[in-house]
């Protein structure tokens, strides 16, 4: 069994009575670096059982085992099909026992199947004012339509692409001057604000997942979510 597989193997008998949360990623890793910070401070509202990523020169592996967090790469191009690279994350996803799974910059659409399994209890965070701009490029996208604002998407994920039910959004004013890298950057400052914020409601319990929709210590979240303006900066100003 190799190192990754041992440390993954002990985590989850570590304090088994903490919430956890698997984070799955396909690059910098920028917002689990967030959730890592959060945990570290004692705002997420438990623990990061395990990393895994289907890239293996993410950066956010290094992010993770520099916080000594097991990290696991399933490479999907090595999957002979999408249903099959989703069972490998099931198995070792599910080896953690985890009550919420985020997707943190992770690039694969995952299958009905996959969703299903999860349903409620899996978040994502996209980088646009949803439902605008799902998918891709966001950023440049917006920019060509010249908007005035931007910005990024808490959701829980659901077979519909970036269109599950939103949670929380928090919003960017476009400048003339702006250019893909500089938008980009404030709205990733702004998802590093949301996305811990949203995985520590869900892991208090205070964030669920009802037919009705998302509700937040059991009230009717807002249609599209609640929204940080761009002068907003915390929780308090919601
Ligand atoms: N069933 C769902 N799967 C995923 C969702 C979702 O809402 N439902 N969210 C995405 C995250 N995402 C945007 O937020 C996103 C990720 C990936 C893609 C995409 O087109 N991926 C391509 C490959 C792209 C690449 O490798 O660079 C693909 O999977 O073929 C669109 C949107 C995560 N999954
Ligand atoms: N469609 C999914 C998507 O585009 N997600 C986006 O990828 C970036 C990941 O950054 P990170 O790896 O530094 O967290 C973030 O901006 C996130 O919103």
């Amino acid at each position: 069994m190799s190192d990754s597989e041992t440390s993954e193997q002990n985590s989850q008998f570590e304090q088994p009575d903490r919430q956890r949360l698997v984070v799955l990623i396909s690059g910098s890793g920028s917002n689990l670096q967030a959730l890592i910070d959060a945990e570290a401070h004692d705002e997420l509202g438990g623990e990061i059982a395990a990393v895994i990523s289907n890239r293996g020169d993410a950066y956010g592996l290094v992010r993770a085992r520099e916080a000594g967090i097991p990290a696991v790469v399933l490479p999907h191009h090595e999957y002979d099909s999408r249903d099959a690279f989703d069972a490998a994350l099931v198995k070792v996803i599910d080896r953690h026992a985890p009550d919420l799974i985020v997707l943190a910059g992770f690039m694969r659409i995952l299958t009905p199947a996959f969703v299903r399994r999860y349903h409620g209890r899996m978040l994502n965070i996209h980088p646009s004012l949803l439902p605008q701009y799902r998918g891709l490029n966001t950023h440049a996208r917006a920019l060509a339509d010249g908007v005035s604002e931007h910005g990024a998407s808490v959701h829980f994920v659901s077979d519909e692409l970036d269109g599950g039910p939103v949670v929380v959004q928090a919003a960017v004013s476009v400048t003339p001057d702006d250019d893909e890298d500089a938008l980009a950057e404030r709205v990733l400052t702004r998802e590093h604000v949301i996305y811990p914020m949203t995985v520590r409601w869900f892991m208090q319990g205070r964030l669920k997942l009802t037919p009705e929709g998302p509700r937040l210590d059991n009230h009717p979240l807002p249609a599209g979510g609640l929204r940080l303006s761009p002068d907003d900066v915390t929780e308090e100003d919601l």
